[in-house]
């Protein structure tokens, strides 16, 4: 089933379910868009202050109904009440409450994650490259692979081999060109990440994050699986995130992906650094003349509708894919040349920004 056909679908099934004061909730004002991703569901209900005790049992009765229809995607139904906080807060898609309170990372001073409405956009290549470039700033930096389902960061640094692990249990993590390093892929079995879903991949996520000896770090920068699912409910609810940036290409599809990725932070308090439009334009090998393949400016304007920052576009380069590809990033080996000088640039607006970030 197409995923705007299992949305309808999943709207429809929600006319069952019965809300406080009368009515069911598929008619209900407060019913969020239905988000689908390859590997998640997600939609939230507002309620005004003070009603989510009443609409507990609705939101429990609406993941029953929505996990029958849509096999062993995660579920995830949030209640957002208004300016009041909310008295019962997201669950996992297994259907356990996440747990409340963020706890520092000791040693790391800031988190930036960089996420995707869509898979495929670049959002590793950039949050690799941001990274790098924010290392060319003056500060320590760290990456930490979250994309469980196609961790690339082994490949874009260069790295191999596991991560060793000190007699504490503490893993050591790789270091790549100043950065360190580490993957969920190097804790992933071939072929394995769909067996790690709900639980497992959150309590992986737990651990590389707070069972690596990173040192003492100025940014951590994390690559988050693209879309919206448990990774990112996990690390939202249990670290101090202090931004995002959103990686999309230009055509309309990502930037509607991308626009739903932006539309989860906000429940969980987490603050959206910006936007990032990659393979933005065509940059020709022979003659370096610029083509406008997907149009220009989308994800400008798409930041501008939304109000949050534009960070800046990124060309569509061979270079960028055979450099990627070889664990040779540009901002690496050739840090003053032109495809690493989109990259400086979106690092120093992001600093730029969040000047708490330097500190
Ligand atoms: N600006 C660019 N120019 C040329 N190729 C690019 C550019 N950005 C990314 N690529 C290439 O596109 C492919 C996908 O990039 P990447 O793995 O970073 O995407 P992703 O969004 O993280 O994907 P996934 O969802 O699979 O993790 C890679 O082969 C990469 O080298």
């Amino acid at each position: 089933m197409a995923d705007t056909e299992l949305a309808a679908a999943i709207k429809s099934a929600l006319a069952a379910v019965e809300i406080p004061g009368g009515g069911e909730l598929s008619g209900y004002a407060g019913l969020s868009d239905i988000i689908v991703t390859p590997g998640a569901v997600a939609f939230a209900i507002a309620v005004a202050p003070g009603m989510e005790t009443a609409f507990g049992p609705a939101r429990e009765q609406a993941a029953a109904v929505v996990q029958k229809l849509v096999g062993t995607r995660k579920v995830m139904v949030s209640l957002t009440g208004g300016k009041a906080p909310p008295k019962s807060g997201p669950t996992f898609s297994h259907g356990k409450p996440v747990p409340a309170g963020k706890t520092a990372v000791p040693g790391i001073k800031h988190i930036i994650a960089v996420g995707s409405g869509k898979g495929g956009v670049g959002k590793s290549t950039t949050a690799v490259n941001i990274a790098l470039a924010l290392q060319a700033e003056g500060l320590k930096v760290g990456i930490l692979d979250a994309d469980l389902y196609g961790p690339s960061i082994p490949k874009l640094l260069g790295l191999e081999g596991q991560p060793a692990i000190r007699d504490d249990g503490m893993f050591t993590p790789h270091e790549a060109y100043g950065l360190k390093a580490m993957s969920i892929g190097s804790m992933l079995v071939k072929d394995q990440a769909v067996v790690w879903r709900g639980p497992m991949a959150t309590s992986a996520l737990r651990q590389l994050l707070r069972e690596t000896a990173w040192g003492q770090l100025d940014i951590l920068v994390i690559d988050l699986p693209p879309g919206t699912g448990d990774i990112h409910i996990s690390l939202f609810q249990q670290a101090e995130v202090d931004g995002v940036v959103i990686v999309s290409t230009p055509q309309d599809l990502a930037l509607i992906d991308a626009k739903k990725a932006i539309d989860m932070l906000p429940r969980f308090g987490v603050p959206i650094l910006g936007l990032v439009e990659n393979m933005s334009y065509f940059i020709a090998p022979d003659t370096g003349a610029r083509y406008d393949i997907f149009g220009s400016g989308g994800a400008e304007r798409a930041a501008a509708d939304l109000g949050v920052p534009f960070l800046g576009a990124v060309p569509l380069v061979i270079s960028i894919r055979e450099g990627s590809d070889a664990g040779r990033p540009p901002v690496a080996v050739s840090p003053n040349g032109p495809e690493a000088q989109s990259f400086r640039a979106i690092a120093q607006r992001i600093l730029q920004n969040s000047p708490q970030l330097s500190r």
